[in-house]
Protein backbone atom coordinates (compact mmCIF):
# COMPACT_ATOMS: atom_id res chain seq x y z
CA UNK A 1 0.00 0.00 0.00
CA UNK A 2 1.14 3.74 -0.67
CA UNK A 3 -0.17 6.61 1.66
CA UNK A 4 -3.36 7.15 -0.65
CA UNK A 5 -3.16 3.88 -2.63
CA UNK A 6 -4.43 0.59 -1.31
CA UNK A 7 -2.84 -1.82 -4.05
CA UNK A 8 -0.52 -4.90 -3.18
CA UNK A 9 2.54 -4.81 -5.17
CA UNK A 10 1.59 -5.95 -9.11
CA UNK A 11 -2.08 -5.17 -8.63
CA UNK A 12 -1.54 -2.16 -10.74
CA UNK A 13 -0.39 -2.06 -14.71
CA UNK A 14 2.23 -0.33 -16.01
CA UNK A 15 -0.42 1.44 -17.54
CA UNK A 16 -3.18 3.83 -16.11
CA UNK A 17 -5.99 5.72 -17.25
CA UNK A 18 -6.66 7.99 -14.76
CA UNK A 19 -10.12 10.19 -14.67
CA UNK A 20 -10.64 12.78 -12.10
CA UNK A 21 -14.15 11.10 -10.81
CA UNK A 22 -13.50 7.65 -9.32
CA UNK A 23 -16.97 6.49 -10.27
CA UNK A 24 -15.75 7.65 -13.73
CA UNK A 25 -13.38 4.85 -13.00
CA UNK A 26 -15.29 2.50 -12.09
CA UNK A 27 -17.63 2.83 -14.89
CA UNK A 28 -14.66 2.65 -17.25
CA UNK A 29 -13.57 -0.69 -15.72
CA UNK A 30 -17.25 -2.17 -15.36
CA UNK A 31 -17.87 -1.36 -18.98
CA UNK A 32 -14.73 -1.85 -20.62
CA UNK A 33 -12.00 -4.04 -18.96
CA UNK A 34 -12.40 -7.85 -18.90
CA UNK A 35 -11.51 -9.64 -15.95
CA UNK A 36 -12.10 -5.78 -13.66
CA UNK A 37 -10.87 -5.94 -9.99
CA UNK A 38 -11.23 -3.17 -7.48
CA UNK A 39 -7.83 -2.71 -5.87
CA UNK A 40 -8.36 0.47 -3.63
CA UNK A 41 -11.07 2.26 -2.08
CA UNK A 42 -8.93 4.21 -0.06
CA UNK A 43 -10.47 7.42 0.05
CA UNK A 44 -13.70 6.44 -2.13
CA UNK A 45 -10.58 6.93 -4.56
CA UNK A 46 -11.24 3.65 -6.88
CA UNK A 47 -9.08 1.67 -8.73
CA UNK A 48 -9.41 -0.98 -10.71
CA UNK A 49 -7.05 -3.31 -12.93
CA UNK A 50 -8.15 -5.64 -15.64
CA UNK A 51 -7.49 -6.20 -19.63
CA UNK A 52 -8.39 -4.05 -23.08
CA UNK A 53 -7.49 -6.25 -25.93
CA UNK A 54 -5.37 -8.83 -24.21
CA UNK A 55 -3.25 -6.36 -22.20
CA UNK A 56 -3.60 -5.00 -18.38
CA UNK A 57 -4.65 -1.98 -18.04
CA UNK A 58 -5.78 -0.01 -14.57
CA UNK A 59 -7.85 2.89 -14.59
CA UNK A 60 -7.42 5.47 -11.27
CA UNK A 61 -9.21 8.33 -9.74
CA UNK A 62 -7.59 11.05 -9.21
CA UNK A 63 -9.92 13.75 -7.16
CA UNK A 64 -10.35 17.27 -8.70
CA UNK A 65 -7.97 19.82 -9.07
CA UNK A 66 -3.86 19.57 -9.43
CA UNK A 67 -2.66 18.86 -5.13
CA UNK A 68 -5.04 15.54 -5.74
CA UNK A 69 -4.01 14.35 -8.86
CA UNK A 70 -0.72 15.47 -8.27
CA UNK A 71 -0.71 12.48 -5.16
CA UNK A 72 -2.08 10.01 -7.54
CA UNK A 73 0.64 10.40 -10.39
CA UNK A 74 3.04 10.61 -7.67
CA UNK A 75 2.60 7.52 -5.91
CA UNK A 76 1.60 5.50 -9.06
CA UNK A 77 4.84 5.85 -10.58
CA UNK A 78 7.10 6.21 -7.99
CA UNK A 79 5.50 3.42 -5.91
CA UNK A 80 3.47 0.91 -8.44
CA UNK A 81 6.19 1.73 -11.04
CA UNK A 82 3.36 2.89 -13.46
CA UNK A 83 5.10 4.15 -16.81
CA UNK A 84 2.12 5.58 -18.92
CA UNK A 85 -0.80 7.57 -17.80
CA UNK A 86 -3.60 8.96 -19.73
CA UNK A 87 -6.01 11.33 -18.20
CA UNK A 88 -9.84 10.77 -19.36
CA UNK A 89 -11.03 13.77 -18.07
CA UNK A 90 -14.13 16.50 -18.56
CA UNK A 91 -13.68 20.25 -19.60
CA UNK A 92 -15.54 23.56 -20.33
CA UNK A 93 -14.74 24.66 -23.63
CA UNK A 94 -13.06 27.75 -24.24
CA UNK A 95 -13.03 27.90 -28.04
CA UNK A 96 -16.31 28.89 -29.76
CA UNK A 97 -15.51 25.88 -32.45
CA UNK A 98 -16.06 23.35 -29.85
CA UNK A 99 -19.31 21.72 -29.32
CA UNK A 100 -20.50 20.20 -26.00
CA UNK A 101 -19.06 16.19 -25.92
CA UNK A 102 -16.22 16.99 -28.35
CA UNK A 103 -12.82 15.49 -27.73
CA UNK A 104 -9.77 17.10 -27.18
CA UNK A 105 -6.54 16.17 -26.60
CA UNK A 106 -3.94 18.24 -24.77
CA UNK A 107 -0.92 18.89 -26.57
CA UNK A 108 0.36 21.11 -24.23
CA UNK A 109 -1.16 22.93 -20.36
CA UNK A 110 -0.75 26.32 -18.87
CA UNK A 111 -2.04 26.74 -15.81
CA UNK A 112 -2.75 29.02 -13.11
CA UNK A 113 -1.37 26.88 -10.43
CA UNK A 114 1.30 28.07 -8.23
CA UNK A 115 3.05 24.73 -8.08
CA UNK A 116 5.76 24.85 -10.68
CA UNK A 117 6.57 28.42 -9.92
CA UNK A 118 7.37 26.72 -6.70
CA UNK A 119 9.38 23.90 -8.26
CA UNK A 120 11.06 26.49 -10.50
CA UNK A 121 11.56 29.10 -7.84
CA UNK A 122 9.51 31.48 -9.63
CA UNK A 123 12.11 32.43 -12.20
CA UNK A 124 11.15 29.58 -14.90
CA UNK A 125 7.76 29.72 -16.69
CA UNK A 126 8.05 25.44 -17.38
CA UNK A 127 5.69 24.61 -20.33
CA UNK A 128 3.50 21.11 -19.13
CA UNK A 129 3.44 19.23 -22.48
CA UNK A 130 1.86 15.29 -23.34
CA UNK A 131 4.22 12.65 -24.41
CA UNK A 132 4.67 12.97 -28.30
CA UNK A 133 4.52 9.76 -29.18
CA UNK A 134 1.65 9.16 -27.06
CA UNK A 135 -0.27 11.65 -28.74
CA UNK A 136 0.86 10.97 -32.28
CA UNK A 137 -1.00 7.41 -31.10
CA UNK A 138 -3.91 8.99 -29.85
CA UNK A 139 -4.25 11.21 -33.50
CA UNK A 140 -3.80 8.18 -35.28
CA UNK A 141 -6.53 6.22 -32.87
CA UNK A 142 -9.57 9.16 -33.37
CA UNK A 143 -8.64 8.92 -37.01
CA UNK A 144 -8.89 5.15 -37.34
CA UNK A 145 -12.66 5.22 -35.38
CA UNK A 146 -13.55 8.23 -37.31
CA UNK A 147 -13.05 10.33 -34.02
CA UNK A 148 -12.92 14.41 -34.88
CA UNK A 149 -10.49 15.06 -32.10
CA UNK A 150 -8.90 18.54 -31.60
CA UNK A 151 -5.53 18.48 -30.44
CA UNK A 152 -4.05 21.61 -28.95
CA UNK A 153 -3.23 23.73 -25.63
CA UNK A 154 -5.69 23.94 -22.76
CA UNK A 155 -5.91 25.64 -19.20
CA UNK A 156 -5.69 23.80 -16.12
CA UNK A 157 -7.07 26.00 -13.42
CA UNK A 158 -6.88 25.81 -9.67
CA UNK A 159 -10.36 26.92 -9.20
CA UNK A 160 -13.70 25.79 -11.04
CA UNK A 161 -15.92 29.22 -10.68
CA UNK A 162 -13.17 31.54 -11.57
CA UNK A 163 -13.91 35.43 -10.83
CA UNK A 164 -11.85 36.13 -13.72
CA UNK A 165 -13.92 35.21 -17.32
CA UNK A 166 -12.20 37.76 -19.20
CA UNK A 167 -8.78 36.05 -18.75
CA UNK A 168 -10.88 32.78 -20.51
CA UNK A 169 -11.48 35.10 -23.06
CA UNK A 170 -7.38 36.04 -23.77
CA UNK A 171 -6.85 32.28 -23.50
CA UNK A 172 -9.35 31.76 -26.27
CA UNK A 173 -7.57 34.27 -28.45
CA UNK A 174 -4.20 32.63 -27.98
CA UNK A 175 -5.69 29.17 -29.11
CA UNK A 176 -6.34 27.73 -25.43
CA UNK A 177 -9.16 25.23 -26.57
CA UNK A 178 -10.50 24.43 -23.03
CA UNK A 179 -10.27 24.49 -19.23
CA UNK A 180 -9.79 21.60 -16.64
CA UNK A 181 -8.08 21.10 -13.64
CA UNK A 182 -5.31 18.36 -13.45
CA UNK A 183 -2.78 18.31 -16.63
CA UNK A 184 -0.51 20.53 -16.06
CA UNK A 185 0.18 18.34 -12.80
CA UNK A 186 0.16 15.53 -14.41
CA UNK A 187 2.48 16.38 -17.03
CA UNK A 188 4.60 18.11 -14.79
CA UNK A 189 5.24 15.06 -12.62
CA UNK A 190 5.32 12.65 -15.46
CA UNK A 191 8.36 14.57 -17.08
CA UNK A 192 10.23 15.01 -13.42
CA UNK A 193 9.96 10.78 -13.07
CA UNK A 194 10.44 9.91 -16.55
CA UNK A 195 6.88 8.57 -17.13
CA UNK A 196 4.89 9.33 -20.31
CA UNK A 197 1.42 11.15 -19.84
CA UNK A 198 -1.37 12.07 -22.22
CA UNK A 199 -5.06 13.93 -21.26
CA UNK A 200 -8.09 13.54 -23.70
CA UNK A 201 -11.01 15.37 -22.52
CA UNK A 202 -14.68 15.57 -23.45
CA UNK A 203 -16.58 18.75 -23.28
CA UNK A 204 -18.40 18.69 -20.27
CA UNK A 205 -20.10 22.30 -20.45
CA UNK A 206 -19.18 25.42 -22.89
CA UNK A 207 -18.05 28.18 -20.72
CA UNK A 208 -19.48 31.22 -23.91
CA UNK A 209 -22.74 29.64 -24.33
CA UNK A 210 -23.65 27.92 -20.73
CA UNK A 211 -24.28 24.34 -22.49
CA UNK A 212 -23.59 21.71 -20.11
CA UNK A 213 -24.39 17.95 -19.45
CA UNK A 214 -25.17 16.21 -16.09
CA UNK A 215 -23.07 14.65 -13.79
CA UNK A 216 -24.62 10.97 -14.45
CA UNK A 217 -23.37 12.05 -18.25
CA UNK A 218 -20.01 12.79 -17.20
CA UNK A 219 -19.72 10.03 -15.24
CA UNK A 220 -21.03 7.64 -17.80
CA UNK A 221 -21.40 8.45 -20.92
CA UNK A 222 -17.61 9.69 -22.30
CA UNK A 223 -17.28 6.42 -24.03
CA UNK A 224 -15.35 8.02 -27.26
CA UNK A 225 -12.71 9.59 -25.47
CA UNK A 226 -12.32 6.25 -22.78
CA UNK A 227 -12.07 3.97 -26.15
CA UNK A 228 -9.04 6.53 -27.51
CA UNK A 229 -7.88 6.26 -24.43
CA UNK A 230 -7.76 2.29 -24.12
CA UNK A 231 -6.62 2.03 -28.12
CA UNK A 232 -3.44 4.76 -27.22
CA UNK A 233 -2.21 3.23 -24.21
CA UNK A 234 -1.64 -0.70 -25.26
CA UNK A 235 0.01 0.38 -28.38
O1 LIG B 1 -14.14 15.09 -14.96
P1 LIG B 1 -12.81 15.22 -14.29
O2 LIG B 1 -11.82 14.21 -14.77
O3 LIG B 1 -12.91 15.24 -12.76
O4 LIG B 1 -12.20 16.66 -14.74
C1 LIG B 1 -12.83 17.92 -14.57
O5 LIG B 1 -13.98 17.88 -13.75
C2 LIG B 1 -13.69 18.39 -12.44
C3 LIG B 1 -14.51 19.63 -12.20
O6 LIG B 1 -15.86 19.39 -12.38
C4 LIG B 1 -12.18 18.67 -12.42
O7 LIG B 1 -11.52 17.56 -11.91
C5 LIG B 1 -11.91 18.91 -13.89
O8 LIG B 1 -10.59 18.76 -14.30
O1 LIG C 1 -12.50 22.07 -14.83
C1 LIG C 1 -13.54 22.12 -15.51
C2 LIG C 1 -14.16 20.96 -15.99
C3 LIG C 1 -15.31 21.08 -16.72
N1 LIG C 1 -15.81 22.30 -16.95
C4 LIG C 1 -15.21 23.42 -16.49
O2 LIG C 1 -15.69 24.52 -16.69
N2 LIG C 1 -14.09 23.30 -15.77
Amino acid sequence: MSTHIGAKPGEIAERVLMPGDPLRAKWIAETYLEGATCYSTVRGMLGFTGRWNGVEVSVQGSGMGMPSASIYAHELINEYGVKTLIRVGSCGALSTDLQLRDVVAAIGSSTDSNMNRMRFDGLIDYAPVADFGLLRTSVEVAERRGIAMRVGPILAADAFYTDRPDLYDTLADYGVLAVEMESAALYTIAARFKARALTVLTVSDHIKTGEKTTSEEREQTFSQMVEIALDTIIV
